[in-house]
């Protein structure tokens, strides 16, 4: 209580930038991250904001030193774990910590068909991760991606969809769809106890689960799936992620409509210079539609 408020507060550091590599002239690859972290911390420091004494403040300059720290070679899933749960044991004022973290996609490079011991260029989609840790050993954890972008040509349309006054979309079985996958899914996980030995298989389990979302997106590779909207598609991708990762308690996915608009260009004199023909399109992220939900697994499976 702060003179008869209620008064909830945080501090951390936030887009502490930190690479490092391991040397492993052994196994004839080095291997690197870059990564993104931000850190926040649930600290008993009232007094901070109340009378101006910092006396149990944990400097963010602080924070964002121990970010740098280096360590063995980890997964982004366990090294924000390692930091989070070192803010919240080592400070006593500190009941919680919170750990988000993104991380650059470097891909080792292929040159003459092999792998290269020491050259990356870098992909597409961010690998992220946010892990909470209470003092008691209590954590939530979650993965995720982010700038997945991902279009098919043909097999999306949408129908029978609301008309009024305000409507001139045309229904179509025709379009094409595009997106920009921004995902999270939480982990079944609530204690550190618990978090499996293997310090790969959260590196895995992203794998896995991007697999299985790319894989619903599209269909198989030579008819692909018809989809009628991206909400079904939405769901369909969120549910196979829960049907095949039991150790995944939710998953929360958001799909921006991208449209890619079609081409028809004609004046008086000549009124069919650029007929549509399922062929030249305007791509456009400005307006787009914004499409976003999460499933979770309900408590009934007794
Ligand atoms: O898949 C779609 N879902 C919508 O909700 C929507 N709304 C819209 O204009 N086009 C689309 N497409």
């Amino acid at each position: 209580m702060a003179e008869g408020f209620k008064l909830d507060q945080k501090h951390g550091k936030s887009r502490v930038r930190v690479s490092r590599v391991w040397r492993q002239p052994l196994s004839g690859g080095d291997a690197i991250v870059e990564w993104n972290v931000s850190v926040s911390l649930f600290s008993d420091c009232l007094p901070a904001y109340t009378s101006g004494d910092n006396s149990a403040i944990v400097a963010t300059d602080s924070m964002k030193n121990t970010a740098k720290e280096c360590s063995e070679v980890v997964s982004v899933e366990v090294f924000a774990i390692i930091l989070a749960r070192h803010f919240s044991s080592f400070y006593p004022q500190v009941s919680a910590a919170e750990v988000k973290i993104v991380e650059k996609p470097w891909e080792r490079m292929v040159v003459s068909g092999r792998p290269h011991s020491h050259g990356f260029k870098l992909g597409s989609e961010m690998h992220t991760t946010e892990v909470t840790a209470k003092k008691c050993g209590a954590l939530s954890l979650a993965s995720g991606i982010q700038q997945l972008s991902l279009l098919k040509t043909t097999m999306s349309g949408f129908e029978e969809f609301v008309r009024d006054k305000y409507t001139l979309l045309p229904e179509t079985r025709e379009r094409m769809m595009a997106t920009e996958v921004t995902t999270s899914w939480r982990y079944t996980y609530d204690h550190v106890s618990q978090i499996p030995p293997d310090p790969f298989c959260f590196t895995e389990r992203y794998k896995d689960v991007k697999k299985v979302l790319e894989e619903t997106f599209f269909g198989p590779p030579d008819t692909g799936v018809y989809s009628p909207s991206v909400q079904n598609t939405l769901y369909l991708m969120a549910k196979a992620v829960l049907n095949r990762f039991q150790d995944i308690a939710s998953i929360h996915l958001r799909m921006p409509n991208l449209h890619f608009l079609p081409v028809n260009l004609s004046s008086k004199e000549n009124p069919t210079m650029v007929k549509f023909d399922n062929d030249v399109y305007v791509p456009t992220d400005e307006p787009h539609g914004t499409i976003e939900a999460t499933l979770s697994r309900t408590m009934s499976k007794m």
